[in-house]
């Protein structure tokens, strides 16, 4: 990820670097982007005195920002509020630049309510040069699914503009942002089917205001293009000819996934499988609510909560605690429930996991790779107060969440983390009854959630997954008690990070043996080798994987 990081900033900094100069010379230097000024400073040393003649001074911030201000203009005056662009598209842009860059998830579930239109205007203002007026409720639900669906689509919505632009270099030299406001523009035309003109006019005042008047003229010619060629019904998509390789590179632009997922999708499922799973991480996601009943709030309380504020629920078939929501989360989060410890954000794919570890009162648990935290609160409800966990994490911010969010939903009595690389813990004094790996994977299985993870993930991570999750299995299987248990469990459906790692463990510890997990399922969450598995495409779940494990007594 670094490295890719590394890579996209060069391209970020040739290209803003170019935009500004066009930009200075067109409407001026008020404009320009923080980025952008960044990336002209370093590419433009010896031209500082000629920008400071320009009346335009750029100056450092107290936390190191790079600011641009004109004679009588600076970032943050009430003159930079722009009323014109569309709120939810420019912070939607902002946004998309962020993840791009690394800097950002595309999800907006966090208990803080990081993510709301009001946290994200000084983002706005320092990348666009310009405020708009903040988001009501419309604007947010706006944001997150252009987002999302921008996201997604990336490679399928990137095959189109570069089939239209005038030639490949047009396309490879376009400044980050040009390209993220075409990208939105494509969806809102293709996949939200939104009126065609309303989205070019939209988009060509954001590209004018947040770049220049030329940046406005292409984003105008290339979706007018667009138009025309949708409605000709004569789009430029990929045909799914040649050989296996070839097909795996069309489908995966004609689905929006890297080629490689593609590949090992198509060899470990087929293809109709492959294709299947592709459109469900493509499609919006449900969400879950758990209701913390650790604190007293049971489901009927969330239930009777979600009627006040008139978000649609299903109760979950399969989690007493649990309930599902297609459209509300907004309303959820500002309606305060998740920040007063009611209930959280817990898919059930995940809540499953802990019906497969099964905790019981005055049962000692080892929770290994614990944070933030979702698997230990559940499993902590569970206890009514008799037992303790010890959650353990390498990472120190994620783990003082966890420990916040405890106290929050009044668990901390049982709950106790600890700082540690599981690879280094001292097993002598830590033994439990149960304990559960909740290892570091890929993620394949909550692509339709995290609709960024596609393309930070690459084929080698698999490998190097592979080599930690076994090191923290044996690590882990030293805190089991004689006569205890071991859970593994992974949010993979990838089988070379679950049912492999299975039978590699079981063949360097004969200790252990596979406890079936339809005492704890439902029968059609257990493979034949009666492991817990969720499949997005055959339960309309995240896909997740569970092992239990059964010590034996000497
Ligand atoms: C899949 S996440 C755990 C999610 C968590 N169980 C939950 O339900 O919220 C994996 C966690 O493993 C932690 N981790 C990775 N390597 C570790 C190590 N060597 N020792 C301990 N924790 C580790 C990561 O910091 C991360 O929080």
């Amino acid at each position: 990820m670094e490295a890719v990081g590394s890579r996209f900033s060069l391209f970020r900094e040739i290209n803003c670097a170019v935009s500004v100069s066009a930009s200075a010379r067109m409407v001026g230097p008020a404009v320009i982007s923080s980025a952008c000024v960044a990336a002209v400073v370093k590419h433009d040393r010896g031209r500082t005195s000629r920008n400071d003649s320009a009346k335009t001074s750029t100056t450092r911030t107290k936390t190191g920002r790079l600011q641009t201000s004109t004679a009588g203009r600076r970032v943050g005056d009430s003159q930079k509020l722009n009323l014109e662009v569309s709120p939810h598209r420019a912070v939607s842009v902002v946004r998309l630049m962020r993840i791009e860059l690394g800097g950002a998830f595309a999800d907006l579930l966090n208990e803080q309510g990081k993510g709301s239109g009001y946290n994200e205007m000084g983002y706005v203002e320092r990348t666009l040069g310009f405020r708009t007026r903040n988001l009501d409720d419309r604007d947010l639900r706006l944001v997150t699914e252009i987002v999302g669906g921008t996201t997604r689509w990336k490679r399928y919505l990137d095959h189109l503009i570069l089939s239209l632009c005038h030639d490949e270099n047009t396309f490879r030299s376009m400044e980050p942002l040009l390209l993220q406001i075409l990208r939105i523009g494509f969806y809102e035309i293709l996949k939200l089917e939104m009126p065609p003109y309303a989205v070019v006019d939209e988009n060509v005042k954001l590209a004018k205001a947040a770049l220049r008047v030329g940046a406005g003229n292409m984003v105008n010619a290339l979706l007018r293009k667009l138009v025309l060629h949708k409605e000709r019904s004569s789009l430029p998509e990929p045909k799914v000819d040649g050989d296996g390789r070839q097909q795996a590179r069309s489908l995966a632009t004609i689905h929006s996934h890297p080629v490689w997922m593609v590949r090992r999708w198509i060899n470990q499922l087929g293809l109709d499988e492959a294709i299947k799973l592709m459109t469900w991480n493509n499609t919006d996601p449900c969400f879950s609510i758990r209701a913390n009943t650790g604190k007293g709030f049971t489901r009927a309380d969330l239930v009777e909560e979600l009627e006040k504020c008139k978000v649609p629920y299903d109760l979950s078939q399969h989690l007493d605690d649990f309930v599902r929501i297609r459209t509300g989360m907004q309303v959820v989060i500002q309606a305060g429930l998740l920040k007063k410890g009611f209930c959280s954000v817990q898919d059930e794919s995940a809540g499953l996991v802990v019906t497969v570890v099964d905790p019981k009162p005055g049962e000692s648990i080892i929770d290994c790779c614990a944070a933030p935290g979702g698997k230990t609160l559940f499993m902590a409800s569970r206890l009514n107060g008799e037992g303790s966990i010890s959650a353990v994490d390498i990472n120190e911010g994620r783990l003082r969440i966890l420990k916040e969010t405890a106290k929050l939903h009044e668990l901390n009595q049982v709950i106790t983390t600890i700082h540690a690389d599981l690879r280094a813990l001292d097993s002598n004094n830590l033994k439990a009854d149960k304990v559960l790996l909740d290892a570091p994977c890929s993620g394949l299985g909550v692509l339709s959630k995290r609709a960024d993870l596609r393309w930070n993930r690459r084929l080698e991570d698999m490998e190097e997954l592979k080599i930690l999750q076994d090191e923290l299995l044996d690590s882990a299987s030293k805190l089991v008690k004689p006569g205890g248990v071991l859970i593994y469990s992974t949010c993979s459906i990838d089988p070379g990070e679950n049912e492999e790692r299975i039978a590699a463990f079981l063949r360097r510890h004969p200790e252990f043996c596979v406890d079936p997990a339809d005492k704890y399922v439902p029968s059609h969450f257990v493979t034949e080798d009666g492991f817990y598995s969720s499949n997005p495409v055959k339960h309309s779940l995240d896909g997740a994987f569970a092992a239990r494990l059964l010590r034996s007594t000497r």
